[in-house]
C-alpha cells in the first residue's frame, strides 16, 4: 500500500501547493478541512513567524505557516490538533501532527542554545543552524514507554488528575537518559503504582504529537506487589476484569490498542490494528 502522505523538505521559494496555517489557538479550518491553496492563504492577513516546506499529501507539496498569534479569517475557525486526532480524516490529522512537531521545534529553536544568536533555517535539510557554534538542532522527539500490565483476566488501568472525567488508561511514562526501553518501564511501573513487572513484550509504536512524544508500546504481566498510587501522578489505580471496563482512551490512542489487543485475545475476538 503506498502512503497518501511523506514528508519532504520543501523549498519555500516554489509557488503553488496546499498550506496549513498554526497559531496558538490550533490549526485554521473551514467546511474543506485544514488544507487550503497555498496562494490564496499567503494573501490572507496573517502574522506569519516562519514558512516551512514539510511534504507531500497524494503527490501535492504541502506547507505549514506558523503564526505568531491567531487572526480571523472570513469563514474560517480554529481548532486544536487534539480535535483532528479524535475526529476526521487520520491522513490529515498526521499532516497536522508533522506540520505541529515541526512548527513547535522551529519556535524553540529561533536562538541558539550555546550563545543565544539567532539560528537560520538549514535549506534541504529539517535543522536550524547557529554558524559561529557549528551547531545544527533537529526535531526534537521524546520517546515514551507506555505499558498494558496485565493478571489473567484482570488489566491495571489509572487515572491521572489531568484525565477526562471516568477515564482510565494504561501507565506511560518518558524515557530518562541512560535507560533502555525495558528499564523505563519497570521504573515507570514502579514509580506510579509500585507493582513488579515480568515478561515485558513490545506491541508496537506510535507518534504522539502533544507536543512530541513517540509512544513505546508494550505488554507486561504482574509479578508482585500492591497498588500505591504515585501523589499528585495518579488519581487512582485499579485492576479491572476484562468483562468490566471503564471508560476507555480515544480509540486513535496506543493506550486503546494495547487494551483492545489484550481484551481480543482473551475473549477470543479479532485483534484491532494500531492506527499509524
Ligand atoms: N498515545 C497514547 O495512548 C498515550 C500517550 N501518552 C503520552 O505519553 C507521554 C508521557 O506520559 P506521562 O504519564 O504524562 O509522563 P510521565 O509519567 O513521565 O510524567 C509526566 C512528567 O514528566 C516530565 N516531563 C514532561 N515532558 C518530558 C519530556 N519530554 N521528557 C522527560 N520528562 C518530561 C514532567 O515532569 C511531567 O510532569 C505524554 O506525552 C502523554 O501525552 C500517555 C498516555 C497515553
Ligand atoms: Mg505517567
Ligand atoms: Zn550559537
Amino acid at each position: 500500500m503506498t502512503s497518501r502522505w511523506t514528508t519532504a523538505v520543501l523549498d519555500t521559494d516554489q509557488p503553488g501547493g496546499w498550506a496549513v496555517a498554526r497559531s496558538p489557538e490550533g490549526f485554521l479550518f473551514d467546511d474543506n478541512g485544514a488544507l487550503f491553496p497555498r496562494e490564496w492563504l499567503k494573501r490572507q492577513d496573517l502574522s506569519v513567524l516562519a514558512e516551512h516546506g514539510i511534504g507531500h499529501l497524494d503527490g501535492e507539496p504541502v506547507y505549514l505557516l506558523e503564526l505568531r498569534s491567531h487572526s480571523d479569517v472570513p469563514g474560517c475557525n480554529w481548532k486544536g490538533l487534539r480535535a483532528f486526532m479524535l475526529d476526521g480524516d487520520h491522513t490529515v490529522y498526521k499532516v497536522l501532527g508533522y506540520a505541529a512537531q515541526i512548527g513547535t521545534w522551529a519556535r524553540e529553536h529561533r536562538f541558539c542554545g550555546n550563545c543565544g544568536q539567532a539560528m537560520i533555517q538549514v535549506p534541504r535539510e529539517r535543522a536550524m543552524y547557529c554558524e559561529p557554534c557549528d551547531l545544527r538542532s533537529y526535531p526534537r522527539i521524546s520517546p515514551s514507554m507506555i505499558v498494558l500490565v496485565t493478571r489473567g483476566d484482570e488489566v491495571l488501568l489509572a487515572r491521572s488528575p489531568r484525565f477526562v472525567t471516568g477515564v482510565y488508561s494504561t501507565l506511560a511514562g518518558f524515557a530518562e537518559p541512560g535507560e533502555s526501553a525495558e528499564d523505563c518501564l519497570i521504573r515507570e511501573v514502579r514509580e506510579e503504582v509500585q507493582i513488579e513487572v515480568k515478561n515485558i513484550q513490545y506491541m508496537g509504536s506510535q507518534c504522539w504529537p502533544f507536543p512530541h512524544s513517540m509512544m513505546l508500546g508494550f505488554h507486561a504481566e504482574y509479578a508482585g506487589g500492591e497498588i500505591v498510587c504515585q501523589e499528585d501522578e495518579i488519581e487512582d489505580a485499579q485492576w479491572f476484569n476484562v468483562h468490566e471496563l471503564p471508560p476507555l482512551p480515544a480509540s486513535r490512542s496506543i493506550a486503546r490498542y494495547l487494551i483492545d489487543v489484550y481484551v481480543a485475545r482473551r475473549l477470543g475476538h479479532a485483534e484491532p490494528v494500531l492506527p499509524g
